[in-house]
């Protein structure tokens, strides 16, 4: 059903004086940013974005918030009007009007296709040494998450497909069970237990430095996309007199 080659795009870096790219074809390893863990031989990294994407016909979209719109615009002249794309994303980006933006919306407005949503308890590392964790699909119609159910799902990962909730906004259209999916409140348990932000508040405290040099010392070319978000949440509050409903007159950052 589906293809046997996956063009991973791959913003190029380089590693120890080689294009990462080529040692991650070389080696089936992203000896960068996920050390240990083997590559399938059919996953091929490409350091150029319109030559990995121009005919996919499923755009996975899985990078920091922050560069999805200059990737979408680079891609928009080039994807498959048939394309479908699904964001693993989180975060989120602010609209002109100062209102939250979802990153699949952004996706959808630029690309003109639909997105879908992944989305659990997942921590990279994890899902990579195949421990057995649950994820939620958001999707607009049965189809598609039929389709990404049979793409994704592992014995050691288990995908629920709900069919309204995400793709319909996470605010308009979300039901009460949607907190109690994988991609509710067990996310926000396993970012609070072993995610980078996390690692993040913990350190700040007990360290004079600032965020960006923690970035760079712990992560290492990692992001930590929980600053970014909290400052457009402040952003849109701030816009809406919000502030004190949210934080109380204490704010920590
Ligand atoms: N890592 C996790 O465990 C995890 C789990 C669930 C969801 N997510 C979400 O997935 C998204 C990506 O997370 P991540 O951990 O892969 O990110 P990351 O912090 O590891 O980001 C590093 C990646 O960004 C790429 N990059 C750097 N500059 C770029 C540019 N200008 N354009 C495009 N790519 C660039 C790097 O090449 C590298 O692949 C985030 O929204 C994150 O919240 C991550
Ligand atoms: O490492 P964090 O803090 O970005 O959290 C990772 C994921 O969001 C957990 O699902």
């Amino acid at each position: 059903m589906f293809e046997s080659r996956v063009n991973m795009y791959m913003y190029e870096e380089t590693f120890e004086g080689q294009k990462l790219t080529e040692v991650v074809n070389r080696e089936h390893e992203n000896v960068k940013y996920l050390p240990g863990i083997k590559l399938p031989e059919n996953v091929v990294a490409i350091p150029d974005l319109v030559e990995a994407s121009k005919n996919a016909d499923l755009l996975i979209f899985v990078m920091p918030h922050q560069f999805v719109r200059g990737t979408c615009k680079t891609m928009q002249e080039h994807i498959k009007d048939s394309a479908l794309a699904v964001s693993l994303i989180k975060g989120f980006d602010t609209a002109a009007d100062g209102s939250f933006l979802m990153i699949s919306k952004m996706i959808e407005d630029i690309l003109s296709i639909d997105c879908c949503v992944l989305m659990g308890a997942n921590l990279a590392p994890e899902v990579a040494e195949e421990q057995f964790c649950e994820t939620t699909i958001g999707c607009k119609t049965e189809e598609q998450g039929e389709l990404l159910k049979s793409l994704f799902e592992k014995p050691y990962f288990r995908c629920s497909v709900n069919v309204v909730a995400i793709g319909a906004g996470i605010v308009d259209g979300c039901k009460e069970e949607t907190f109690f999916e994988s991609c509710g409140v067990a996310d926000l348990v396993a970012t609070c237990h072993g995610g980078r932000n996390r690692l993040l508040g913990e350190t700040v405290v007990k360290s004079d430095k600032t965020i960006r040099q923690l970035e760079k010392e712990i992560l290492r070319g990692q992001s930590f996309q929980g600053p970014l978000v909290a400052k457009d949440i402040f952003k849109v509050l701030s816009q809406k007199n919000m502030l004190e409903r949210f934080f109380g007159k204490y704010m920590l950052l």
